[in-house]
């Protein structure tokens, strides 16, 4: 399907007619244009760039040719609220110390065991018994509203130390604070900056008005919020380190980066502070909660593979006399076909299913295609995972089977190919975290609970800068009789 030009406004014309359908309009026009094209947007806006779904194009600007892209200047500014972040970080010296603190202290052992303790605390407090609650009153649920909840918890939990409950234990008592909402707002709006030419949304903004007044309203929750945790975890440090008591929250985030900052004599000031952690707590919970809503609706929606699952968690959780062995890293380690299943669904579903590059000097992709300085190149993740190419003819079927070799072990994908994690240097710090947590919840929940997606509700994704059901992922639940 190829874009039609139009004078002065460029492609911008078909993009728009298709913005409802754009993921999967993505894949026919980059099925047409032989999987890469230059877009070119109105003549006024700067919105010109390439869009590609090539695996080597890829493997290139974010491995190979690393250092000749950036973020661009755009991108800073649409991506704001994240101020000195890692996400946010373009300049190459000072984003590789950052990575290089943040990955030393993601490899430790104590924050992963807190994360791993953090995240069975929450299931057995209150997303099991919300559940349970659930079935017996019988009534249908949103488990992606409900399974946000859940992950912003356990995010503020690691990351902040401070634990909202957003998730109550009874579906009656489900609410929504207003950071949390503020949170939603924030992501819309990354979005909209995406999809408006610049002067437009800069106009917005200094105006106060359409979205970006709300956008500085969610800011102003969100901030209070983010600084109050700060102030708060400040306050704790201090009490306990003139108390000498070893508290455990001290495994949180902040926690370890004020450690981290006493030790090494490093000023970690509170905007540093806020920045971090509210990198984290954005990149590690509307992100999980999306994936594992698609994980579950693919699953409740393939029944043989729901059953091997299920036979997978009785073999390696289970013991002869039906009670539940630890699952740790070791028996998560064995279920292969669960590994499998969620890495379909993320090849499926990539939570975030764009990415882009900014050129610095002028390049010539694998392609062919010519780059000039300063070119936006974007990816397609979401077209990446449907691509006869790389995934064969059966690439828009679930099949965890993909994933399993002969032997039985699970076939590594080289992460050009398997892209929801982004790829190269600059790829997701927490991956690891997001398949512990993924499985811990996968286990727990299809164990205990059956999932049927309510008759003719509509499962779409959602236009956003995060993957999510546009209309949320409506369950009946009921508990399994094990
Ligand atoms: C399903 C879950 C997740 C997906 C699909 C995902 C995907 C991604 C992608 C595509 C990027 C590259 C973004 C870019 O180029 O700007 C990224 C970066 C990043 N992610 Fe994730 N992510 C997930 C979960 C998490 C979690 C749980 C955390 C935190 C614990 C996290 C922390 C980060 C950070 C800090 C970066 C920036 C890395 C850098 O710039 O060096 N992500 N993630």
């Amino acid at each position: 399907m190829p874009f039609t030009k139009l004078p002065i406004i460029g492609m911008l014309h078909d993009l728009l007619l298709n913005l409802s359908n754009i993921h999967d309009y993505a894949i026919l026009v980059l099925k047409h244009y032989g999987g890469t094209l230059m877009f070119e947007g109105p003549w006024f806006t700067n919105m010109n760039f390439i869009l590609t779904a090539d695996p080597m194009n890829v493997h290139h600007i974010t491995t190979k040719n690393f250092s000749n892209y950036g973020k661009g200047s755009n991108f800073g500014e649409i991506f704001e609220f994240f101020g000195g972040g890692i996400i946010n970080s373009d300049n190459l010296h000072a984003w590789k110390q950052e990575r290089s603190i943040l990955h030393s202290l993601f490899q430790r052992q104590n924050l992963k065991i807190f994360l791993r303790k953090t995240i069975q605390k929450k299931l057995e407090n209150d997303l099991i018994p919300f559940l349970d609650h659930t079935s017996e009153v019988g009534t249908e649920v949103d488990l992606q509203f409900a399974l946000r909840r859940f992950t912003f918890d356990i995010a503020c939990s690691c990351f902040l130390g401070y634990d909202p409950h957003s998730l109550p234990n009874k579906n009656t008592k489900l609410s929504q604070p207003a950071y949390e909402r503020a949170s939603v707002v924030i992501e819309e709006s990354l979005f909209h900056r995406h999809i408006t030419p610049r002067f437009l949304w800069k106009l917005q903004e200094w105006l106060q008005i359409g979205q970006e007044k709300k956008h500085t309203e969610a800011k102003e929750i969100f901030d209070k919020f983010l600084y109050e945790c700060v102030a708060a975890k400040r306050e704790e440090k201090n009490r306990c380190n003139s108390t000498k008591e070893v508290h455990e929250s001290d495994h949180d985030l902040l926690g370890v980066l004020m450690e981290e900052g006493a030790q090494k004599g490093r000023i970690m000031d509170n905007k540093y502070l806020r920045d971090t952690a509210f990198t984290f707590v954005s990149a590690g919970s509307g992100t999980i909660s999306a994936s594992l809503s698609w994980f579950f609706w693919l699953v409740s929606t393939h029944p043989h593979v729901e059953a091997k699952i299920l036979e997978e968690i009785k073999d390696n959780c289970i013991d002869q006399d039906g009670s539940w062995i630890a699952s740790g890293v070791e028996e998560f380690g064995k279920l292969v076909y669960l590994h499998g299943a969620i890495c379909e669904a993320l090849r499926l579903f990539p939570t975030v299913p764009y990415d882009h590059k900014c050129a610095i000097k002028s390049d010539t992709l694998p392609s062919g295609h010519h780059v000039s300085p300063n070119t936006m190149i974007l990816y397609s993740l979401y077209a990446m995972g449907r691509m006869e190419q790389i995934w064969g003819h059966d690439c828009m079927e679930f099949k965890p089977e993909r994933w399993i070799s002969e032997s039985g072990d699970i076939i590594h994908v080289p992460s050009h190919k398997f892209i929801a994690f982004n790829a190269g240097p600059r790829s997701c710090l927490g991956k690891d975290i997001t398949f512990t947590e993924m499985k811990m919840l996968a286990v727990a929940i299809l164990w205990r609970f059956q999932m049927k997606v309510v008759d003719g509700h509509p499962i779409t994704p959602r236009v956003s800068v995060v993957l999510t059901i546009e209309q949320g992922l409506k369950v009946m639940v009921t508990k399994r009789c094990t």
